[in-house]
C-alpha cells in the first residue's frame, strides 16, 4: 500500500529543501520527469515527437515554472512549443529558459484547441478557493470544444483539490497527471480521481515523517493456509444473512466466503436449506466463530442483534452490511460497516445529519470519515468508487472497479469475500480491518474483471478459480 498525503504535508516536506536553497534543483527534477512523460505520450499517440505541437497553460506560480522548464526541454527535442500565460505574470527563470529554447509566449488561447498535447501548469498545491475569472470561463470554453485531446496535468489538474479530491465546476479533465515527490490523496478520491486520468509520481527526493492522510491499495495480498493449518486454526466465519423474502443473499454470501478460502463457514438464518443445497460445505447453526458477516438479505432483527452483541462482547471482527446497518448502536474498531450511498444516507439521517444520497455520492470520503468517527469503526461506502475510512479519518482507497459489478447481489459477494478474509486474518484494530476490507475490494474487482461476466454467480466462479490458483 502506498501512502497518500495532503498538499500541506507535501509543502511541509519541501520546506527544508527550499530553505537549503534547493528550490531550483527540485523544479528541474520535476520538470524533467514531466517532460519525459510528455515525450512518451506523444510517441505513443502520434508515433513521433519531432514536429508535434505542445501548448502549456502557465499560471503565476511554481506549477507554471515546472511547465515552462518542461517546454524548454521539449523545444530542444523538436516539439513546436507555445506557453499561454494565463495569470499576467509567470515564473521568471522558467520563462527565460523557455524563451531561450525557442518557446513562443502568448496570452491568447487560440492555439490550445489544436495542440497535440496540452500541459496544464496553471495551479498545483498553491491553489486556494474557487477558480477565478476569467480563467474559469477560459477553461470551460476550451474544454467544451476539445475532443479527445491529450492533456497532461502538472502535479494536479487545475481545479482539483489535491488534498480532498473536491472539484471546481471548471476543473481541467486530464488524460494524465504527473505528480511530484509524494502521492496526493485528492488524486485518488472521488470525484477528483475522475479528472486525473493516469496518475504517476516523479521522485524528487521528498520524504515525510507525518502520518499519511490515507493509503492507496493496488494489489490484493491474501495469505493462503499454512502447512500446519486445520479448519479451525484457519478461521471459522459466521454468516447471518438472508430471510424468507431475500434467501438468495444468504447463498451468495456463504458461497463467496467459501470460494475465497476459509476454514469453515457457519450459517445462521432463515435460508439454511437453500444454503446447504448450494454450498454443502457450510455448517448450519450456532457455534464458535472467529469473525461475522451480518446483514445481507435482511435477516431478522432478533438474529442481527444477537450476532452484534456476541461480536461486540467477544471483540470479534465483523462485516456489517445491508439490513444490519440500522441495528448498530455500538461498535468495535475491527468492524467494517459496508453501506452503499443510500444506506449511508439512512445512517446519517438516523444521527440527525441532513444529507441526500446524491451528496454522499459526490463526496463519499467526507461522509465515510464522518460516520467512521461517529461510530468508532471502519466505514466502507460502496459505489462506482469505493472508499474506506478508519475512525481517525485515515482513508483506504483502491483503483476504480469494473462497472459490471453494478448488479444485484454483487454487494453480498463482497461481504462474503471480506468475511472470509476477516476470519483468516483476524484483524485486531481499525488499521488492519481497513487493510482487510481494501484487499476484499481488490479481490472483488479482480473476480469481476477477469472475464466478461454479468452476474454475481459468475463473479463467484472467478473467486473460486482465484483461490485455486493461489
Ligand atoms: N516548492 C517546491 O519546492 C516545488 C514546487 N513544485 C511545483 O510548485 C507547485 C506549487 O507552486 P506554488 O506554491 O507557487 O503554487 P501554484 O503554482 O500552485 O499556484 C500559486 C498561484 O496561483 C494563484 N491562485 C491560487 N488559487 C487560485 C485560484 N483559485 N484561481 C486562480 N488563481 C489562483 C495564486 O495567486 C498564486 O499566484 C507544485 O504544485 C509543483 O507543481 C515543483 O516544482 C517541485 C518543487
Ligand atoms: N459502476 C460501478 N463500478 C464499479 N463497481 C461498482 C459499480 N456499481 C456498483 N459497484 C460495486 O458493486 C457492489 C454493489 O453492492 P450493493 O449495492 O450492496 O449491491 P447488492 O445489495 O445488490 O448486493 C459494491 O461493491 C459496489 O462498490
Ligand atoms: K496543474
Amino acid at each position: 500500500m502506498q501512502p497518500l498525503y495532503t498538499s500541506q504535508q507535501v509543502r511541509d516536506a519541501e520546506a527544508p529543501l527550499l530553505a537549503a536553497g534547493q528550490g531550483k534543483e527540485l523544479m528541474l527534477k520535476a520538470a524533467t520527469g514531466l517532460a519525459h512523460v510528455v515525450v512518451r505520450e506523444l510517441q505513443s499517440r502520434y508515433g513521433r515527437v519531432y514536429g508535434t505541437r505542445a501548448v502549456a497553460l502557465v499560471g503565476s506560480g511554481n506549477n507554471g515554472g515546472d511547465a515552462l522548464y518542461a517546454l524548454a526541454f521539449l523545444a530542444r527535442r523538436g516539439v513546436s512549443c507555445q506557453a499561454v500565460t494565463v495569470a499576467g505574470s509567470a515564473h521568471e527563470e522558467g520563462l527565460a529558459a523557455a524563451v531561450a529554447a525557442g518557446v513562443c509566449v502568448t496570452t491568447e488561447w487560440d492555439s490550445v484547441r489544436d495542440a497535440d498535447v496540452v500541459i496544464d501548469g496553471i495551479l498545483g498545491t498553491g491553489a486556494s478557493g474557487a477558480l477565478r475569472e476569467p480563467l474559469a470561463s477560459q477553461l470551460s470554453d476550451w474544454q467544451n470544444n476539445a475532443c479527445d485531446q491529450l492533456c497532461i496535468a502538472v502535479d494536479t489538474p487545475t481545479g482539483v483539490n489535491a488534498s480532498t479530491g473536491e472539484v471546481d465546476p471548471h476543473a481541467v479533465r486530464a488524460t494524465h497527471t504527473v505528480t511530484f515527490g509524494m502521492l496526493k490523496a485528492g488524486l485518488f478520491v472521488h470525484p477528483g480521481a475522475g479528472f486525473c486520468g493516469h496518475v504517476e509520481c516523479v521522485d524528487i527526493g521528498l520524504t515525510s515523517t507525518d502520518a499519511p492522510a490515507g493509503y492507496l491499495h493496488t494489489t490484493a495480498s491474501v495469505r493462503g493456509p499454512g502447512e500446519q493449518d486445520h479448519k479451525y486454526s484457519r478461521g471459522v466465519l459466521g454468516v447471518a444473512a438472508g430471510s424468507q423474502q431475500y434467501p438468495g443473499a444468504a447463498v451468495l454470501t456463504s458461497l463467496s466466503a467459501q470460494n475465497t478460502g476459509v476454514g469453515m463457514v457457519r450459517y445462521v438464518g432463515d435460508a439454511a436449506g437453500l444454503v446447504m443445497h448450494s454450498v454443502p460445505e457450510v455448517v448450519t447453526g450456532w457455534g464458535r466463530v472467529q469473525a461475522w458477516v451480518v446483514g445481507p438479505g435482511a435477516p431478522e432483527d432478533e438474529l442481527v442483534d444477537e450476532v452484534l452483541d456476541q461480536a461486540y462482547e467477544k471483540c470479534l471482527p465483523a462485516v456489517i452490511d445491508a439490513g444490519a446497518l440500522a441495528r448498530v448502536s455500538r461498535a468495535r474498531d475491527n468492524w467494517v460497516l459496508t453501506p452503499h450511498a443510500g444506506e449511508a444516507q439512512s445512517l446519517c439521517e438516523s444521527r440527525g445529519w441532513t444529507v441526500t444520497r446524491e451528496e454522499i455520492e459526490s463526496a463519499p470520503a467526507h461522509w465515510a470519515r464522518r460516520l467512521a468517527s461517529e461510530l468508532g469503526c471502519c466505514v466502507l461506502i460502496k459505489g462506482a468508487r469505493t472508499v474506506i475510512s478508519e475512525p481517525d479519518g485515515t482513508l483506504h482507497l483502491t483503483p476504480v472497479g469494473p462497472a459490471r459489478l453494478a448488479t444485484a447481489g454483487s454487494g453480498d459477494v463482497l461481504a462474503g469475500i471480506m468475511g472470509a478474509l476477516m476470519a483468516t486474518e483476524q484483524p485486531a484494530g481499525s488499521r488492519s480491518a481497513a487493510v482487510v476490507a481494501a484487499n476484499a475490494v481488490l479481490l472483488h474487482h479482480e473476480a469481476a474483471g477477469n472475464r466478461a461476466l454479468e452476474t454475481a454467480q459468475s463473479i463467484l466462479e472467478v473467486a473460486r478459480s482465484h483461490r485455486e490458483e493461489s
